[in-house]
């Protein structure tokens, strides 16, 4: 490999690098709020089939809880209530308010666990020690269920854990071994749905990152693209389009119109301009005045072009194109008369013109008629009308008539 290959490929396109991922997952600011819009969105819409999944087990828990010990139920109807409310709440939030979606879901958890501790503190049963492994059931739903990020379940999972290791050891109905037992399987429980958690978000972080860099190398190729095109089809003093382009713009516009493609114009006007004596410029003024003078001439019909088919083009060394979709001849020859008037106006001293001691030009003006079918048709009626208006003293426009006649027009 060549020092300039390597070069090329240091300045390339994002790599695989880009998508390494610190241990702590946190991306840099701009990334990380775009990964966890992205992350919530994603969440959002798994929220309606929990909620539903959340609401049946309610249901169900309160019916198998009726079945075996209805004197509970007078208890724990409301807490449940409670829950199923909170549960609702989380729903609402994915459909309006988003940026809440996480932390209701963290407070659905807080609030499962805390009425079940609840429950297991103030119902008097042989089964009540049943609702002290809800709490389990609340971290789990965190992760899979409701799939809320890391950064939220840890904190949260925490919270659960150690409320229910206070409450456990705190019961004055559990043996210290029996509050032990319950605090253990909740913290494996814990343990297993973090760890789960890490590397699914770790997963989904690398997704979201390889994406990205997938859409910054599109846009760089896609900008590339559009440079290398623009500059295939630019005139690099002038910034006109150049003779290539002018051609397939022009051909294409054509071939639209004879189709009568949706959008396309109805009739093409070509006007042909050319510097008077532009020779006699360069050798008074130098080349390097003579370029800055083609600058200068060509912004003119630059700025008064205005519809997405217009265009202007170099056509060769001080010639000119201007390519007016949708216009007529007798607009043409307007829009000619202005662009000659406005060079005029511009003032570029030339003392060794024959027509004045400012440049000028001089104008051919061809329309799409019957029997014109084609960019160099149009052109060759465009450049024989040019002749014409050269012939007759320069500085003015001519053009080619329906009829096929060359008219002058004085200015
Ligand atoms: N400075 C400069 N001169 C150019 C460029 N391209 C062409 N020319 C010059 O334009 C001049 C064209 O001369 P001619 O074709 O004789 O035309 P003219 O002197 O304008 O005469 P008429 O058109 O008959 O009025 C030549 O001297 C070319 O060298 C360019 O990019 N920069």
């Amino acid at each position: 490999m060549n020092s300039q290959q390597s070069l090329q490929e240091d300045q390339s396109l994002p790599n695989g690098r880009d998508l390494a991922l610190p241990w702590h997952l946190t991306l840099p600011a701009r990334l990380e709020s775009a990964f966890r819009e992205q992350f919530r969105d994603n969440a959002a819409r798994l929220i309606p089939a929990a909620t539903i999944l959340m609401l049946l087990v309610y249901v169900v828990a309160f019916a198998v809880e009726h079945h075996v010990a209805p004197e509970a139920t007078e208890i724990s109807w409301r807490p449940r209530l409670l829950a199923a409310m909170v549960t609702v709440g989380v729903l609402l939030a994915s459909r309006h308010a988003l940026r809440w979606l996480q932390p209701a879901v963290a407070g659905m958890a807080l609030v499962v666990a805390g009425i079940h501790l609840y429950l297991g503190l103030s119902v008097d049963h042989p089964l009540q020690d049943a609702y002290f492994y809800v709490p389990f059931l609340a971290i789990l739903l965190l992760g899979s269920l409701f799939r809320i990020q890391l950064y939220w379940a840890l904190p949260t999972s925490l919270a659960i854990l150690a409320a229910q290791a206070v409450i456990l050891f705190g019961a004055s109905h559990l043996s210290d071994a029996e509050a032990l037992v319950i605090t253990a399987f909740t913290a494996c429980a814990t343990v297993m749905s973090l760890f789960g958690q890490y590397f699914f978000e770790r997963l989904q972080r690398q997704h979201f990152l390889s994406d990205r860099v997938l859409h910054l190398h599109r846009s760089e190729l896609h900008a590339a693209n559009r440079s290398l095109e623009s500059q295939a089809t630019e005139d690099g003093l002038t910034g006109a389009v150049n003779r290539r382009g002018m051609d397939v713009r022009l051909s294409n516009l054509l071939h639209n119109m004879q189709h009568q493609a949706r959008g396309a114009p109805d009739s093409i006007a070509v006007l042909l301009f050319d510097i008077d004596y532009f020779k006699q410029y360069n050798d008074t003024y130098g080349h390097q005045a003579g370029d800055e003078c083609l600058k200068a001439v060509a912004e003119v019909p630059k700025a008064m072009v205005q519809r997405a088919t217009d265009f202007v083009a170099r056509y060769g060394g001080e010639e000119f194109v201007i390519v007016l979709g949708g216009t007529r001849l007798r607009d043409a020859l307007v829009f000619a008369e202005r662009m000659r008037a406005r060079i005029e106006r511009l003032g570029i001293p030339h003392r060794n013109s024959k027509s004045n001691n400012v440049v000028t030009i001089s104008i051919g003006v061809a329309c799409t008629a019957e029997g014109v079918d084609s960019a160099e048709r149009l052109i060759h009626l465009a450049d024989e009308a040019l002749y014409q208006a050269k012939g007759a003293g320069r500085n003015r426009v001519a053009c080619v008539d329906d009829d096929g006649s060359v008219r002058v027009l004085t200015p």
